[in-house]
């Protein structure tokens, strides 16, 4: 009863019974989203009361903030997802979408481990290898300048999967192992809120597949055939890297666990959450250098002036500001992970005056993107311009937010791959930068990327990259 009398945060009609998260169940769900801003506000709410399944969508970074930093003991769980475990996806795969409540002490060891191995000061002693594949990626984009997309994934594949396994065979692109961010990508569809109805209603994976409304089913099974293949590839890279020191050795050698099931999940977590995401970014790098030439001519131009002759090295980093702003400018303006994963509320809460019930999901719906899009914070926030970042924003007088504060996420759960992917990007970047010019294919005009980058990178993601090469 009480329940039903609190006043939930605003959101759309619901319908009686049904409420309103079939709603979010459509393609254009981020515009959607933005379309209904301006009408309830910054902190949207979607329930289904028959159900108990509600999204909260938090557009601002003080909401971010309030409720998954301020508030993270109980904002930092993970929603089950049947469709995930439905689609067969490996074990391994798991740990990034793992509840906290009965796995409570994987949640530590992923903090513990990920920070000692892949925090800041760790980032260090891998410092060649960051270097190395750099200019292995360097080396073959020279050779074979069309293949780039398929040369950065080789590149992401082998510095993540060296780290992890020490496993450096993977020397061509046509590895399949380069190709694993297929099942990635299944896994992260998998969990989205109100995505699949079979999440909502886990009951209906009991009933048989050919059933009319039972799509869900049907692609999770396709979904899982495709995933299990892909994954072998995984376990054959940990059987062959063994000697030299590695994360994974490092976690058989320590005292922080012997459950071999939970190393395998730590081990694959690193390219579950690292490949894509890298690889996107410098995808989107690519895009940004070809339709911002002068971005790339003051990036180099601060190179020669700063390095000179030889290649950069990560040790170069303070000294090469605009570069800096750069990589800010790209995370801000083409946003990978544009919902983030999901968090689960773990207890009923209070917000604003709102009431908020245990198991909602305040889900980065939009959040992140409407963050990076605050005009306040960015004037004329879908320009990329790099120069923002080294002058106080106009109307505050202060420097723009770093979107490193919001494109890995909140709280308890943000990315522990954030310093990793950071010294990734910084070390492809400037080598590329310092030994490559990027430019649309010969023969064509810097005009033919015909999309303004609003209609191209508002919603970032892996998938809206496709549709921009496609005009690319
Ligand atoms: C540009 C690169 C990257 C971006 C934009 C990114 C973004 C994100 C985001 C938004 C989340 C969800 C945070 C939340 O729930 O609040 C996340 C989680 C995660 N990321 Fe990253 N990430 C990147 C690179 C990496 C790398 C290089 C690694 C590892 C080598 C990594 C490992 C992980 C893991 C394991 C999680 C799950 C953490 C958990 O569930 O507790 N990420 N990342």
């Amino acid at each position: 009863y009480r329940r039903r009398s609190e006043k939930h945060p605003p959101g759309p009609r619901s319908i009686p019974l049904f409420g309103n998260t079939h709603q979010l169940n459509r393609p254009s769900r981020p515009e959607y989203l933005a379309s209904l801003t301006p009408i309830h506000g910054d902190v949207l709410y979607f329930s289904n009361p028959v159900l108990g399944h509600s999204i909260l969508a938090l557009n601002t970074y003080e909401a971010a903030h309030d409720l998954l930093v301020q508030r993270a003991s109980i904002y930092s769980d993970r929603p089950h997802s049947t469709m995930t475990l439905n689609i067969d996806v490996p074990t391994e795969w798991i740990i990034t979408v793992s509840e906290q409540g009965d796995m409570a002490h994987v949640g530590a060891l992923v903090e513990k481990l990920f920070h000692q191995h892949i925090g800041k000061n760790a980032i260090r002693d891998y410092s060649s290898a960051f270097e190395e594949e750099s200019r292995m990626l360097v080396h073959r984009l020279h050779q074979k300048p069309d293949t780039f997309f398929d040369q950065i994934c080789l590149a992401v594949t082998r510095i993540i999967l060296g780290v992890t396994y020490d496993y450096r065979s993977v020397q061509s692109t046509s590895d399949p192992v380069t190709h694993l961010e297929q099942a990635v990508s299944y896994l992260v569809q998998s969990i989205l809120p109100g995505r699949f109805l079979i999440n909502v209603i886990p009951a209906l994976k009991y009933l048989p597949s050919w059933l009319p409304f039972l799509g869900d089913k049907k692609l999770a099974l396709a979904w899982g055939k495709k995933s299990t293949k892909l994954a072998h590839h995984i376990s054959y890279s940990q059987a062959t890297g063994t000697a030299a020191p590695s994360f994974a050795m490092s976690m058989l050698e320590g005292k922080d666990t012997d459950d071999e099931n939970i190393m395998m999940w730590l081990c694959a977590s690193m390219y579950a959450g690292g490949a894509e995401t890298t690889s996107t970014t410098l995808k989107w790098f690519f895009f940004a250098m070809m339709r911002y030439p002068e971005a790339q001519h003051t990036a180099q131009a601060e190179i020669d002036q700063v390095i000179g002759d030889r290649l950069p090295n990560l040790n170069d980093r303070d000294r090469l500001p605009y570069v800096e702003a750069l990589i800010k400018e790209l995370l801000r303006c083409f946003i990978i992970a544009p919902t983030a994963l999901p968090h689960r509320l773990m207890e009923d809460d209070h917000y604003k005056g709102y009431f908020i019930p245990k198991g909602a999901m305040p889900n980065s719906l939009r959040r992140i993107v409407s963050i990076s899009r605050n005009e306040e914070m960015y004037p004329n926030s879908e320009e990329f311009r790099p120069e923002r970042f080294l002058e106080p924003s106009t109307k505050s007088g202060e420097f723009p937010m770093d979107p490193h504060k919001y494109v890995f996420g909140f709280g308890r759960r943000v990315c522990p791959g954030i310093d990793f992917a950071d010294a990734s990007l910084f070390m492809n970047i400037t080598t590329i930068l310092s030994t490559t010019s990027i430019a649309p294919p010969s023969g064509t005009k810097g005009s033919t990327i015909a999309l303004p980058l609003s209609q191209h990178s508002r919603y970032g993601g892996s998938s809206t990259f496709l549709k921009a090469e496609k005009h690319v």
